[in-house]
Parts: C-alpha cells; structure tokens; sequence
C-alpha cells in the first residue's frame, strides 16, 4: 500500500467530461446490463414513472392553496375548512410519497452496493490482482477506495436520473401555472435563473479539484494510522512514537488544511449564492403586487404565483446543482474506475500472453527460455533459464543479495507473471509456497496448522506428532490446547511460526515444495531436523538460501549471477562463499546425505 501522495495524478481527472461520463457508464454498466437485476430495474421505473404523478400533485395542491386564500379573503368559513381538510389529506400524501420513495431507493442501493462491492473485491482477488497493485504501488488505498466510494458513487448515480426528471417537470409545471398570472414574470425567471446558472457553474470549478484533493488526504491520514497498527512491534522497539506522531500529525495537517480550504471556499461562494437568492424573494413581489393593486388578480393568486415562481426558481437553480453534483461525485469515481481500470488491463493483459510468461500445467518443473522481470518491468532478472526439475529431485537457488532469486520462486508460485517464456508446474493444489514470513491466519491452534486447507481427518495425537517432528513438542501444551485462539503472529517467535510452516508442509504432504528463506530464523541444528521431515515425504523441492548449511539438502544449485547470467552447479560442491560466508559455521566440502542430517530428535533447538 501505498503514500497517496506518492501517486502522480493525471490533470485529467480533474475534468467534468465525457472521460468522466464513459467512467461512470463503465461502473455502472455491469450491473445495470444484466439481466438478472431487473428487480432493480423495476424499482427504477417505479421511482421514475411516480415523478410526473407528483409533479401533477404539486400542481394540483398550489391551485388549492390558491383558493383557500381566496376562500380567506372572501369571509367563506365552509369553503376554508373543506380545503383546509384537503390540504391537511395532500399533506398525508406527500408524507407517504417521501416514506414510499425513501424505501425504494434503499432497496434499491443496497442491492447494488452489494453487488457492486462483491464485483470489485472478486476482482480485486482473480489473478492476484490485490498482488500485482501492492506491488506496484500505483494505486493507493485499495482498501480505502473499495470501501469508502462505492455506496456514494451509488447514491449519486440513482439520484440521477429523479434528479433530471425533478428539473424536467418542475420547469413545465412552473412555467405553466406561472404563465397563467403573468407572462412577463415567466420571462424574468428565466432570464434570472440562467444568469444564475452561468455565475454558479464559474463559481463551482474549481471546487472539483478540492474535492479531489480532501478524499486523497483522508484516505492518507487513514493509512498513516494503519502504517502504525501493523509496525506496532517495530515501532515499539525503535522507540519511534515522536516520528509517527509526526507524520501522523502530518497527515492530518493536510485533511484539515483541505477542508478549511473547502470552507473557505465555499463561504465566499455562499455570498454569491446569498445574494441571488435574496434579489428573488424581492424582485417577484414588485411584479406581482401592482396586479393585484390594479384588480388584475384575486389575492390567492398572489400566492399561487410566488409558489410557481419558486418552483420554477429552484427547478432553474437544481440545473446550477449539476455543477456541485458531478464534482462531488468526480473524485470517488475517478477512485474507482482506477481501481476497476487496473482489473481490465490486468485482464487484457492475460489476454493477450503479451511480456508474459506461459504458465502450464505437468507433473515436473519445467523452464523453457524463462526471462524474469519485476511486475512493472522496472528490472530483468534471471535471462533466458532453461532447466528441468523432474519428481523427487530438489534444487535450491543461491546469489548475491538482490539478483532475484526470490522473484524467481514468485514467478513459479505465478505471482509475478512478467517475463518471456514458458514454464511448465505442477498443479497448483500439488504445491506449496513457504514464504520467510509465514502468514498466522485469525483462529485456534489448530487451524494455524491446518491452513491452507482447513480440512484433515489427522487426529489430535498425529498433529501433536507432526509438532514433535518440527521440533515444536511442547506447542500445543503451552498454548492451553488445539483450540486455543490467540494472535498467533504475536504469541510466537518468528523461529517457532516457520516451524509451524512445515507442520503444514508435513500435514498437508504438497507434491512440490517452495521454500523461500523459510528456515532463516532457526538455529543449525534445528533446520537440519525440518529439512530431513521434508525430504522423508518424497516431495521435490526448491529453496532459496542464503545459509550454506542448507545447500546439502539439494541435489543441485541454480546460481543467479548479476547481469541475468545463470549456471547450473552440484549443491554439495559448491564453494560456499558463492552462497554466503557463515563464520564458524562452514560445511564440509565433501558430499554429505541429505538424509544424514547429523542432528538427534533431541537437538531440536
Ligand atoms: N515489488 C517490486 N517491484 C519492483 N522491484 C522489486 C519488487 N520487489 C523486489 N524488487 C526488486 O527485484 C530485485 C530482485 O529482488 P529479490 O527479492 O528477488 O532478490 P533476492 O535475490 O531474493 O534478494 P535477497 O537475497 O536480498 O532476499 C531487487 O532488485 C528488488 O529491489
């Protein structure tokens, strides 16, 4: 994950144009076009056709009100109770359509927001795309965006169209019942409101960029404080609390400073906005009050005509909301389709086999002409690798630090697939991949040792046995039992959590193992103990090491050379300075037996 402010930001995005509009159909278009959400649809068609059924009601209950002023006027008890009770029924009516509305919108957001997010979070998985973008690191805050821009983006995008409706039909209602007091009023409205419109919209411009710039502040302060959860030891042991305050700190400076600058921005726009509205709640009454002084209009008429001219006011003034509207909207969505933009090239990208390594599937290792890469292609790795690897044979790759031996196992493990050539793996549930790290899942004991699968008949006994044999005999005793729930990646030491890796390795029996510095953090003797459990299950296997130690283990050694040479060389004659000097701990240089380990079941540790 990256610094959002890392990311270089395309001017374009901060346009309100047709990029903008084909990203917005792009969101929207999975969802909409298939057919299996027509439930949707009909919530849609519903919301849209009781539009012109409201804009008649409105209509209706301006005229009402006009006659019960006149009814006021004209001393008409009878007349003004009978409209106060319509009224008071059209008040009802107009509660129910706001409640009825409301229900159908939440329905409908809610099952596009989960469709929607279920799309993105699927997408975000196939081909290891979460992978490939934390790699690059040119998106920032996956996470983020996926969970804080869908259900807006929705939100906006349903408004939409009742939206567009609502200024149709309120611009020929109001022109209509306004036209029938005073055509002349009708022009002025007009002419105003497009006056207005023209203001608002310079007005709103630059508010776009702001925008744009407080969501990518707040998705920064967020993964700040992120930054610290998951470095919590390492800060701890740096003492390093005062430079993430400040960068935390930092971070925040920098929401504020844009929400100010949104505020500030904002109030002087509000006195544009201030002064046009109060010129319109003036300017009519001149107009309309001669009328009715000259005997030209009965009282109600007068609010009839204000009610119209308001209506028709703030039908013209929701066309100056477009502005505000889209760049509202603009930013989440420009979030969102990078993200989504990323999947289809990432798609494409499969596709086309273009700069990408030819993945299948056989029962051995196979490298036909293999040329590595790093996922963005910043760097060539290894050139032009040719080797084979047949069952029950194992190698292990050794280099200097850097020249991409751990690249090469993530290529074969296909997450990294940039590169040239062909190569041939087995099946990918026949594997496993064993990173230095090892992942704690959130769960008991027993899952930990069970994962990736989950399921094993393997009694409590036989994993206890499992233990013994990667030296861990005492694990489950002083973990209070196999289901014991704990924060695994806390509660054990690094040397104890790959030891878990190969109780994995032993339980699940892969065909073909991976090994990637899994061994790192234990000591000599205990290593020798988990790479004899390896070799006793039969699997073929690849490692990369830095400890020679290990290199008699393999049968052969891959040696990367700078520059993307490589050779071929036997693992127990190497010259163990080509792996990497040890001290006191050098190897024989006579061959050794792998299975002649030269450790005791009591020299675990
Ligand atoms: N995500 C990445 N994007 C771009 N380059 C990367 C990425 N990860 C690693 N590299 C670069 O790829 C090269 C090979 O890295 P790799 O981890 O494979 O080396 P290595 O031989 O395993 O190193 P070491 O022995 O230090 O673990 C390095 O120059 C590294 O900086």
């Amino acid at each position: 994950m990256t610094d959002a402010r890392s990311i270089q930001v395309d001017p374009r995005d901060y346009r309100l144009d047709g990029r903008l509009a084909r990203r917005i159909w792009r969101l929207a278009k999975p969802y909409w076009s298939d057919p299996k959400h027509w439930k949707s649809w009909a919530l849609m068609a519903f919301g849209i056709l009781i539009g012109p059924a409201w804009a008649y009601y409105n209509f209706w209950a301006a005229q009402v009100g006009a006659e019960q002023a006149n009814a006021l006027v004209s001393k008409n008890p009878e007349e003004w109770h009978r409209i106060f009770w319509l009224l008071f029924l059209l008040g009802i009516g107009r509660w129910l359509y706001g409640v009825i509305l409301g229900l159908l919108n939440t329905l409908m957001q809610m099952q596009w927001y989960r469709w929607m997010t279920q799309w993105i979070v699927k997408r975000y998985l196939a081909h290891k795309t979460y992978y490939d973008i934390a790699m690059r690191d040119d998106i920032d805050n996956p996470d983020e965006r996926i969970q804080d821009n869908v259900l807006p983006f929705i939100d906006a995008v349903l408004s939409f169209p009742t939206k567009v409706l609502g200024t149709i039909l309120g611009l020929t209602t109001n022109v209509v019942l306004l036209s029938q007091v005073n055509s002349r009023m009708t022009t002025f409205v007009v002419v105003y409101s497009s006056i207005s419109m023209v203001v608002q919209t310079a007005v709103y411009w630059p508010l776009i960029r702001k925008n744009f710039d407080a969501v990518a502040a707040a998705a920064d302060f967020r993964f700040g404080l992120l930054r610290v959860r998951d470095n919590a030891e390492t800060i701890a042991f740096f003492r390093g609390e005062n430079m993430e305050e400040s960068q935390v700190s930092d971070r925040l400076d920098r929401v504020i400073r844009n929400k100010m600058n949104i505020y500030y921005y904002n109030l002087k726009t509000g006195f544009i906005t201030q002064f046009i509205g109060s010129v319109w709640t003036i300017a009519p009454l001149f107009m309309i009050y001669p009328l009715y002084f000259g005997g030209k209009i009965e009282y109600g008429t007068i609010a009839l005509a204000m009610t119209a001219a308001d209506g028709l006011r703030s039908a013209l003034l929701s066309l100056d909301d477009y502005i505000p509207f889209f760049a509202g909207i603009a930013p989440k969505t420009v979030r969102l389709a990078q993200i989504v933009e990323r999947f289809d090239a990432m798609d494409a990208q499969i596709a086309r086999h273009s700069e990408q390594i030819t993945i299948k599937r056989g029962d051995s290792i196979e490298l036909d002409n293999v040329s590595f890469q790093t996922p963005g292609g910043e760097q060539q790795l290894a050139q032009k690798v040719s080797l084979t690897l047949k069952p029950g044979e194992s190698m292990i790759i050794v280099g200097q630090t850097g020249v991409g031996k751990s690249s090469m196992l993530r290529s074969m493990a296909g997450l990294w697939v940039r590169g040239t050539g062909t190569m041939t793996m087995p099946p990918e549930d026949d594997t496993m991949f064993v990173p230095q790290k090892p992942y704690m899942m959130l769960g008991n004991l027993r899952a930990q040792l069970l994962y990736p699968h989950g399921r094993s008949d393997m009694t409590d006994d036989e994993l206890q046995a499992v233990l013994e044999k990667v030296c861990l005999p005492n694990l489950i005793e002083k973990s209070g039992g196999l289901d014991a729930d704990r924060d695994w990646s806390k509660v054990l030491s690094l040397g104890e959590q790959q030891r878990v890796s190969f109780a994995r390795i032993l339980i699940s029996k892969p065909k073909y193992v991976f090994l990637d510095e899994s061994t790192s953090a234990v000591d000599i003797p205990t290593e020798a103990r988990l790479y004899k459990a390896l070799i006793e299950t039969g699997a073929t296997f690849v490692s990369v090491g830095h400890r020679e130690t290990i290199l008699r283990f393999h049968d052969r050694a891959l040696r990367l050379l700078v520059g993307g040479g490589w050779e071929i060389i036997d693992s127990r004659t190497i010259e163990p300075t080509l792996v990497q000097p040890l001290g006191a701990s050098r190897v024989a240089s006579e061959p050794v037996s792998p299975t002649d380990s030269g450790v005791s079941a009591t020299n675990c540790g």
